[in-house]
């Protein structure tokens, strides 16, 4: 194989496990959207993101990637978690009478 369609093979199959490690990650959020609703806790835990964000920075710095760019990513899937965490809520709300 070419030197350049080696490195994107590579590249391709770090994709596929990103990929797969959000969808396992959207997966566990979302039972903690349905822990919440049950139990109306609000979507959002600023403590809890304090924290996160901490530890991404020290990942980051660990990894050699630019902290920057980790809390950017970070704070893009939170903000994600948080409206499927309310459109959770709501639905439960919502949800037919029992
Ligand atoms: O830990 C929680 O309570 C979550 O809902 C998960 C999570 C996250 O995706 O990391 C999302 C929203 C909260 O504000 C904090 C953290």
């Amino acid at each position: 194989m070419e030197p350049l369609e080696e490195m994107r093979k590579s590249i391709d199959n770090i994709d596929n496990a990103i990929v797969a490690m959000f969808a396992e990650r959207f997966k566990v959020t979302n039972k903690v959207g349905i822990f919440k609703a049950e139990n109306q806790l609000v979507s959002k835990d600023h403590e809890k993101e304090k924290l996160q964000f901490e530890r991404m920075t020290e990942l980051a710095e660990q990894y050699g990637l630019d902290p920057e760019f980790a809390q950017s990513y970070l704070e893009a899937v939170i903000d994600r978690v948080v409206k499927n965490h309310e459109q959770i809520a709501r639905s439960y709300n919502d949800g037919p009478a029992t």
